[in-house]
């Protein structure tokens, strides 16, 4: 069925926000290919804008950090899969205005389907509610429920199962930027691979309580110390590179520094602001990273603006 705008020449923008592991815990893989995740995420004020407007056929492009290396093709581009999604008869022209670096690990192409939903399900009024948006996320990738829900969330199953987590405080954090992305599943199958040759249990790292808790009471160093990422050592497989740039945080004077989901992003917890920032100078300085922002969390999910 195709829909009608609510005015031909009504378009909608959203804001979605990057996300942040603060801990990933990888089991075994499973029949489906994918691996059960117990993930504790937070999102951080690195946004993607997404703007959709009627037009007679699905079109993207994309402006910003890494366009360059997003799929124009609709078939391809996970906005344009959750437009699709939301209005199979109704297309739209897309335009995306991104700030979270492709395949780095923040979840920008998710942060994309997340905002696409959200912008066309308002643009056509289809009558979807939370449960049909957060279906439809979780058909379009792991990650897409959390970009929708932002703040802080504690994701099982395959990531996109979640249940809120009460945190209290500001996190400040600064993130390194790698001069090439790293491709999800490879970063999974490395994992695998690094497993199987030292014959280690496919077993995730012990649950977060003790992280739940530091959060609940907003004790950033206690949270700093506990942060953890299974995938990081198969990052680190990959690019090697990146011990150097987690290094440089530390000595910078992070209180902990982290590889973020499947990398090869480098995220560093400071004590507050102006630490972030002085971290973030010395970074720059030290051409570890293609590029250094500031971010705090944790932030919104999909917002319409
Ligand atoms: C690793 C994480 C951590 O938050 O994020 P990123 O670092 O990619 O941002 C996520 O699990 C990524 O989620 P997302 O990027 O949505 O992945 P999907 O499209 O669902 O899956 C892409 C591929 O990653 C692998 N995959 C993903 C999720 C999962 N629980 N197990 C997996 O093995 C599978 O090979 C799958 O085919
Ligand atoms: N709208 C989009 N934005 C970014 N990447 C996209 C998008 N649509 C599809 N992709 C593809 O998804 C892959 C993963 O990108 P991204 O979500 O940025 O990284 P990650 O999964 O590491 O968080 C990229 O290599 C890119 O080719």
């Amino acid at each position: 069925m195709a829909f009608k705008p609510r005015d031909l020449s009504d378009s909608v923008t959203v804001r979605a926000a990057a996300k942040i592991n603060l801990h990933l815990g990888v089991g075994a893989a499973r029949p489906d290919g994918y691996h059960e995740l117990t993930t504790v995420f937070q999102a951080v004020s690195l946004f993607d804008e997404v703007t959709v407007r009627p037009a007679g056929a699905v079109s993207v492009v994309t402006r910003g950090e890494g366009a360059d290396q997003v799929p124009d093709d609709p078939a391809q581009n996970l906005a344009a899969r959750a437009a699709v999604r939301v209005a199979p008869d109704s297309p739209v022209a897309i335009e995306i205005d991104k700030a979270i670096p492709v395949a780095g690990g923040m979840a920008g192409g998710s942060a994309d389907a997340a905002a696409a939903l959200l912008a066309c399900s308002r643009l056509f009024d289809v009558g979807w509610g939370g449960e049909e948006l957060v279906a439809a996320a979780a058909d379009l990738g792991s990650d897409v429920p959390f970009a929708l829900h932002g703040g802080t969330a504690l994701g099982t199953g395959r990531g996109e199962r979640l249940s809120p987590v009460l945190s209290r405080g500001e996190y400040h954090w600064v993130l390194a930027i790698a001069k090439t992305g790293l491709s999800t599943p490879t970063v999974f199958a490395e994992l695998d691979r690094l497993r199987a040759k030292d014959g280690v249990d496919d077993e995730s790292s012990p649950p977060p309580d003790e992280l739940l808790r530091a959060l609940a009471s907003g004790d950033v160093e206690r949270v700093a110390s506990l942060l953890h990422n299974d995938l990081q050592p198969a990052a680190l497989s990959l690019q090697p590179t990146l011990r150097r740039t987690l290094r440089a945080g530390a000595d910078a004077g992070a209180l902990a520094g982290v590889v973020s989901g499947s990398g090869p992003t480098c995220a560093f917890l400071c004590g507050d602001e102006e630490s972030a920032v002085r971290v973030a100078a010395e970074l720059a300085g030290g051409g570890v990273a293609k590029a250094v922002r500031t971010a705090r969390g944790p932030v919104p999910g999909a917002r319409v603006i």
